[in-house]
């Protein structure tokens, strides 16, 4: 890896290599049909893949910079750090090696970053594609009723998606400095391409403060209002926000990681989201990614969230995030007193 480079250009190239072996990671849990699922909370599920792809990215990081402040999702309760030699990496992207580091990020020492790690976002709609991968129709009853949180209504979207919901899968790194999102990773390991004639699985979206974004190609707004948001955290107050936005459609996905993909690639123009499910694992990736590409994440009221440390970990007060700031603008005026205040007494 070059030494030369600054250090948040050189962490977040160390980010894209380890997001991607991450990645890897998910894919191979869900090849081999053994998903370990366990409920931390009401429609709140962790897997082997959230499990082992977080150990990863916790381990390739800390061996690298020892002083980093690494804040992951799921808790390790058995404190074991020792992972598969294979899931430490070192490599750096080199694409990533090469960007301008802003002025303001020159002097910032390990001792000043936070990292946010959300190994697997979407992990509602991992474990649904994991039903629908189950070719044999037989195996594939069996799954639905051993499944206690999978709806009918559910099941039927998952046929008629064409098991689509993989898809929606990501994996989330944020790096922040005094508070703030400055760089971040969206890694889609379902993402299908073809390269070279090839067919590919995976693709790195990253993104630093006054320098740029890559992994994608961006593209404008759609002409009309179309909002995206959760298909599998819903409730009432998340549905009076959406109504009231008079959109022209509302996509339904999951994943924070993948609704800020759709701002970037111009199939939605504003994200609602008031509930507070998210956290700051989910948001902190996305934030940095999308205010570097001209965006805006925030609450719904219109603050910006704070990524020390110290900070809790909720989303309280939800996210609504925009393609630019009029429509960012927009969607807050939009939102109602009363719902903004069911949410801060929540
Ligand atoms: N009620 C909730 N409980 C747990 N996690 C939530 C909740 N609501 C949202 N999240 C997290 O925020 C992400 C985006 O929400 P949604 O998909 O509903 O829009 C989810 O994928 C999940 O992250 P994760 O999958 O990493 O646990
Ligand atoms: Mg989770
Ligand atoms: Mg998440
Ligand atoms: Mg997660």
């Amino acid at each position: 890896m070059s030494n030369s480079a600054p250090l948040i250009v050189r962490l977040l190239a160390s980010s894209v290599s380890v997001a991607n072996r991450a990645g890897k990671i998910v894919r191979d849990v869900m090849s081999k049909g053994e998903l370990g699922i366990v409920e931390k909370g009401k429609d709140d599920y962790q897997t082997e893949a959230d499990r082992s792809a977080q150990k990863c990215i916790i381990a390739s990081l800390s061996a690298q910079y020892p002083k980093l402040c690494i804040i992951g999702e799921e808790d390790n309760p058995d404190n074991e750090t020792e992972v598969p030699s294979d899931w430490l990496i070192v490599d750096a992207d080199k694409e990533v090696l090469l960007l301008n580091c802003p002025d303001s990020l020159l002097g910032v020492k390990e001792e000043d970053i936070v990292v946010w790690v959300d190994p697997l976002d979407g992990t509602a709609e991992y474990t649904q594609g994991a039903l629908m991968l189950k070719r044999n129709p037989w195996e594939r009853g069996k799954m639905y009723l051993m499944h206690p949180f999978i709806s009918m209504k559910w099941y039927l979207s998952l046929l008629q998606s064409n098991y689509g919901f993989l898809e929606h899968v990501t994996v989330l790194i944020g790096i922040a400095v005094n508070e703030k999102p400055v760089a971040g990773v969206i890694h889609q390991p379902y993402y299908k391409s073809i390269v070279d004639g090839e067919k590919k699985l995976g693709r790195t979206i990253w993104g630093l403060q006054e320098a740029g974004v890559g992994g994608f190609s961006s593209a404008a707004p759609p002409d009309s209002l179309i909002i995206t948001t959760t298909r599998s955290h819903s409730n009432p107050l998340v549905e009076k926000a959406l109504q009231v936005m008079e959109a022209s459609q509302i996509l339904r996905v999951g994943g924070a990681g993948y609704k800020v993909l759709q701002l970037l690639e111009g199939q939605a123009s504003v994200y609602v989201f008031a509930s507070p499910g998210c956290k700051k694992w989910d948001t902190c990736g996305p934030e940095a990614i999308l205010s570097a590409a001209g965006g805006k994440l925030t609450d719904i009221v219109g603050n910006f969230y704070k990524y020390g440390a110290s900070e809790s970990r909720p989303n309280k007060m939800g996210v609504l995030a925009a393609v630019n700031d009029d429509l960012h603008k927009y969607a807050i005026s939009k939102i109602p007193q009363e719902l903004k205040e069911a949410l801060a007494n929540k």
